[in-house]
């Protein structure tokens, strides 16, 4: 298996105002393009579906070469065998959801899903017979990438596929992209502004800046170096942690095993032993010198400051290795100061057990 570089993707492009250097590879799994509004993650996508044509350009999905600018190759839209599912579903009003999901099959390559895995996989099983009129946009959304699913292809293209959603309608998809990540070995090229859902679903994050690659790795190595900060967001900077659930206590708390100890956080419905990320935003993280004692906050994981980095302003971020897994906090230069933080001094993370909201915490499944 080519899992280790599963995408690799070179482009150039001049448009009069705008100009696209983009290059980076990424293994199996979910690949997201996080970045500004304008930043170029739409072109990307686009050329990768072969939509539009950039001046130069290579694009290899698990070894089969899409197009290759030097070597003369370019395989056109329909050729691809590239799914692309779109901010709003685009599902055809006139056909019941099995057979907007049938319509998919006229694009199958040789044998696929069937309607039935498809639709038990996306939690759309109840729905076969209705018309998209009487779905919710959620539903509407799964419906759309089962529809692509079906044309059994080589890559899932998904442009910001959250967006038109409210939060709960959100919330209820997100599961769902989790499965088809573990479950379908598709990869899956993801836009999104969003760092929350970033942060569940993604196995690469390439961050897009001004048409360029500012930082590509890991997710959770990305998201936990203080020197992005700034750009995925001050308040929304965090760090994922790798956790899995041990108990449900009865009042109303779920206890969870993680590199650095037992974390609690409010009740979840993931049964014991799923594997889960958690994001912990870098504003909910207070450090400590001492073991604190006496305090309401039931989680304390202890570690060793790796990196400092000062904000212009006020602030600071400090980044602490817990077991093998990286927090990020963010405190005061003064608090900094005080307490004389710098690589290598050993600390205590405290994190308020309320902070970890349902919307942080995505579910892992197999062996991805
Ligand atoms: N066909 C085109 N002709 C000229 N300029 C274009 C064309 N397509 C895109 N651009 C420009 O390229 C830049 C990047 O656009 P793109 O849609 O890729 O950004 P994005 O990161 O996807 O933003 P958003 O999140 O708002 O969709 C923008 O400045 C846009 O105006």
């Amino acid at each position: 298996m080519r899992g280790d570089r599963m995408l690799e993707i070179a482009l150039r492009h001049r448009f009069a105002e705008f100009s696209l250097d983009v290059a980076f590879e990424a293994p199996q799994g979910v690949t997201a393009l996080f970045g500004r509004s304008g930043a170029g993650k739409t072109t990307v996508v686009d050329a990768v579906a072969g939509l539009m044509r950039p001046d130069e350009g290579r694009v290899v999905v698990d070894g089969r070469v899409l197009q290759d600018a030097a070597a003369r190759i370019w395989l056109p839209p329909h050729k691809r065998r590239v799914g692309y599912v779109f901010q709003e579903g685009r599902l055809f009003p006139h056909l019941t959801v099995r057979g907007n999901l049938e319509y998919g099959l006229r694009f199958n390559a040789g044998a696929g899903p069937s309607v039935d895995e498809v639709a038990d996989l996306l939690g759309i099983a109840s729905l076969l017979e209705r018309r998209p009129s009487r779905l919710s946009g959620g539903e509407k959304q799964r419906v759309a990438i089962g529809r692509a699913l079906m044309a059994r292809p080589a890559m899932l293209l998904m442009d910001e596929p959250l967006a038109a959603l409210d939060g709960p309608r959100k919330a209820e998809i997100l599961p769902y992209l989790a499965r088809l990540r573990d479950e379908t070995k598709v990869p899956i090229l993801y836009v999104s502004h969003a760092l929350d859902e970033v942060a569940q679903l993604a196995t690469t994050l390439v961050l897009i800046e001004e048409g360029g690659v500012r930082a590509c790795g890991p997710v959770a190595e990305v998201l936990s170096d203080p020197a992005l900060v700034p750009q995925l967001g001050v308040r929304g900077a965090g760090a994922v942690l790798s956790a899995t659930v041990v108990a449900h206590d009865p009042d109303g708390l779920t206890e969870l095993a993680c590199a650095g100890g037992r974390l609690f956080v409010p009740a979840l419905a993931e049964p014991v032993g799923q594997r889960l990320r958690l994001r912990i935003e870098a504003q909910d993280v207070m450090i400590a010198l001492d073991r604190p004692e006496g305090i309401s906050a039931l989680n304390i994981l202890s570690g060793v400051v790796t990196a400092l980095r000062q904000g212009d302003g006020p602030g600071a971020v400090v980044q602490i290795a817990v077991g093998e897994e990286l927090l990020l906090a963010r405190i005061t230069r003064r608090s900094a100061r005080a307490l004389n933080l710098a690589a290598g001094v050993p600390v205590h993370t405290v994190i308020k057990t309320v902070s970890v909201a349902p919307g942080d915490i995505g579910a892992v499944h197999g062996g991805a």
